[in-house]
């Protein structure tokens, strides 16, 4: 399998985020959970995003598991790697973002490395190294209440720099306006003066489009989907895809199985979603408190489901308001009370399907990663978008058969999203 564009995405939802994203734009992609296995048959495709769960991790950790992905990937003929971030650029001062990027830049011998998280399809936008959310500044948006990485700086260039070694630079609107040979002059200016990675603004898709272009050229860059639209895009027109194109037919086929929505996360999005959805099929809201206290809340929650599970779909949801969640945190921590009640929505996830659920929403980056990985899915083929930056998903080599997923990254889909993705999914 010779590939020409590899991602490692930091978290499993923005992984099928970008593959969605990729496939829209012509490249035929894989997700593939981690490094695959070698016995695992992946079909012949353009591009491959390996899904890792780095985001919230120890840097050291997370460069180790990047960098090892980068291996595999130019192996396999990636002449490109992306490495993928949340549009909302998700991450601490500790990183991941900046750890990772000079890593993965310094294995593939340096040079320049465009980061931008413009999504515009998704109201993601970077001015003057500023990032917005819709018309809200990063940390004036609801991402300033995220509970694993609380937003509070829109300026890009000031919090990648402090998460980083190197000094960070800007490649401004006016230059990506002015086309190519701007933006490369630009990036030669700056390397001159010893700047290596550069936040880069995009409004519009053709901004994005000139950003694919020059990045395309060099080994790494570092951004959302948006930045994935571009690559795509610039490879595309530079006829080195020779396939017709991308295709979700085989994706879709139905599996049958029951359904079943387990939810994590506690974006504003989501907590609307669950709202909707609870006029239309059960929802159970598990109680953190209880979660954390030991495993009655799991057997409670999956003897309710039981009771359910076989007459329609069911709703299971960890999510809570941020006042909720922070005072939650005050009590257990954030990150232990983060893990403990992932790894808990995780036991009930595999418990569902377990009982015959083989059409399964998950809900949130972080929880969609740890019920992946307890029900030990290799990879997954690119279905049919549901919502910008949410396609469905096919299990490939699943033990337990065929299954058709959605991992939902926080703040996509519309209110109703749920009732839409399980009407995809059959
Ligand atoms: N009620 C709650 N209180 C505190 N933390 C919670 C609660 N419900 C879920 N969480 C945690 O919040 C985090 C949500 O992150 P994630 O799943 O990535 O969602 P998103 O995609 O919105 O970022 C997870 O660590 C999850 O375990
Ligand atoms: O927003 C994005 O770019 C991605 O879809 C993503 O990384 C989402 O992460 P989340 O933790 O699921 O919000």
């Amino acid at each position: 399998m010779a590939i020409l564009l590899g991602s490692i995405a930091d978290d499993y939802t923005g992984a099928s985020d970008l593959a969605n994203t990729l496939t829209k734009n012509g490249l035929r992609t894989v997700q593939t959970v981690g490094i695959p296995d070698p016995t695992l048959a992946l079909p012949d495709v353009d591009a491959v995003v390996v899904s890792l769960k780095i985001r919230s991790v120890p840097a050291p950790d997370a460069v180790t598991a990047a960098t090892r992905a980068e291996r595999w990937l130019r192996q396999r003929g990636a002449g490109h790697v992306l490495y993928k971030i949340c549009s909302t650029f998700d991450s601490t001062d500790a990183g991941n973002i900046g750890p990772v990027t000079e890593a993965l830049s310094e294995a593939a011998g340096g040079g320049s490395v465009l980061v931008t998280p413009a999504f515009p399809e998704t109201g993601r936008t970077v001015y003057l190294g500023h990032l917005f959310v819709g018309s809200q500044p990063l940390n004036e948006s609801p991402l300033k209440d995220h509970p694993l990485n609380p937003m509070h700086d829109a300026n890009l260039v000031r919090v990648l720099a402090r998460q980083s070694r190197n000094a960070v630079g800007l490649v401004d609107l006016t230059a990506i306006a002015a086309g190519p040979d701007a933006v490369k002059a630009k990036l030669d200016a700056l390397r001159t003066a010893g700047v290596t990675i550069a936040i880069a603004d995009a409004i519009f898709e053709r901004d994005l489009e000139t950003l694919g272009e020059i990045a395309l050229e060099t080994p790494v860059s570092t951004g959302a989907s948006g930045l994935g639209l571009g690559l795509a895009r610039a490879l595309v027109r530079s006829g080195r895809i020779s396939s017709g194109g991308a295709t979700t037919a085989d994706a879709i086929r139905p599996v049958g199985g029951l359904s079943a929505i387990v939810a994590g996360s506690c974006s504003k999005a989501t907590l609307r979603q669950l709202d909707v959805a609870e006029r239309s099929m059960p929802v159970l809201r598990l109680d953190p408190e209880r979660l954390l206290a030991g495993p009655d809340e799991v057997a409670t929650a999956i003897s309710w489901a039981g009771d359910r599970i076989s007459a329609g779909p069911v709703v299971i949801a960890a999510s809570a308001a941020p006042e909720t969640v922070s005072r939650l945190q005050s009590l257990y921590g954030r990150e232990a009370s983060g893990h403990a009640i992932e790894t808990a929505t995780s036991i009930i996830t595999a418990e569902l399907v377990q009982r015959g659920v083989r059409r399964l929403v998950i809900a949130g980056g972080e929880t969609s990663g740890a019920a992946v990985d307890r029900l030990a899915i290799p990879a997954f083929l690119i279905g049919p978008e549901i919502a910008p930056g949410v396609p469905v998903l096919r299990t490939v080599g699943n033990t337990q058969g065929d299954m058709l997923l959605a991992l939902k990254s926080g703040n996509f889909g519309g209110e109703d999203f749920f009732t839409a993705a399980l009407a995809m999914m059959h």
